[in-house]
């Protein structure tokens, strides 16, 4: 199959099963790298069940998914995991280690140099504010720092492909905003990120592309303004909004919408 130019993700005609009806439907979707991507939607829009079948995690009833034109389900583990990485929405991981220690398992796949392992290693720890914490068992952590030491171990590898499941929920505002920053600067080093987000107005100020889905299908896909239009925020999640921008930021005040009878 011959690459798109510049498309590291290109999804086909994707449909997921489920219980009462499609988790997936017939997703078509190309993004290309150097771009901070939000995935959002209402709860049970299907965005972790995305993010699972890219990440090849889920097995799709119907289509496929290419990362640089290779099928990812034909990629071994390992051929995997130097390319794309993903970070969960809940995650309890098993073994009380150091957060250092659970970091470096993001290099368990790379063939780098000790001097060059270390130096990934202290680059993310700084970047997600975890100097103070390296060597604190995950045991002793809050919700909000285990989130941080999980999103470094991710980052640490810089895969092409980063999937990022609600990176900031735990996160106090302003590590919200340093982790968004931080996401926004490694899609300009040139990495595709896809994040799934609830929060709209920090997807619309970060956010270079939206992708909306609603109830398993892809709405709209665009630039935030275009996809949080008036009738994309009825149909996907039955609510208004006034948007107040500047060149600071976005903020918004969303209403339900009026009740009809
Ligand atoms: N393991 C599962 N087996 C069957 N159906 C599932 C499973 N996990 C989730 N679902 C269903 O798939 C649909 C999509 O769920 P998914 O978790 O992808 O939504 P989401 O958009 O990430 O939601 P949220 O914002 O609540 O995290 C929902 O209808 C959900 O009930």
């Amino acid at each position: 199959m011959i690459k798109e130019q510049g498309t590291v993700l290109s999804i086909q005609q994707l449909s997921l099963a489920g219980i009462r009806r499609p988790r997936l439907q017939q997703v078509q979707l190309q993004l290309s790298a150097g771009q901070l991507v939000g995935l959002v939607g209402a709860n049970g829009a299907g965005k972790s069940s995305l993010l699972q079948v890219i990440a090849a995690l889920l097995t799709p009833s119907a289509g496929e998914v290419r990362i640089d034109g290779t099928v990812v389900t034909s990629l071994a583990p390992e051929q995997r995991a130097q390319v794309m990485a993903y970070l969960p929405q809940y995650e309890q991981p098993q073994w009380d280690i150091k957060v250092r220690e659970l970091v470096d398992i993001g290099l368990l796949h790379h063939r780098l140099s000790r001097r060059q392992r270390q130096l990934q290693l202290q680059h993310v720890l700084t970047a997600c504010d975890l100097l103070q914490l390296a060597e604190r068992p995950l045991s002793t952590l809050s919700g909000g720092e285990r989130q941080r030491a999980l999103l470094a171990r991710a980052m640490v590898g810089q895969p092409k492909l980063l999937l990022c499941d609600e990176p900031t929920a735990a996160l106090d505002i302003q590590h919200q905003l340093q982790t968004l920053q931080l996401l926004q600067q490694q899609a300009r080093q040139g990495q595709l990120v896809l994040c799934c987000m609830h929060d709209l107005s920090l997807a619309a100020r970060y956010c270079d592309q939206l992708v909306l889905l609603h109830e398993g299908r892809l709405l709209e896909v665009g630039a935030p303004a275009t996809v949080l239009s008036d009738a994309h925020l009825a149909t996907a999640f039955g609510i208004q909004a006034q948007w107040y921008c500047d060149s600071s930021g976005v903020a918004w005040i969303p209403q339900p919408l009026p009740a009809t009878d």
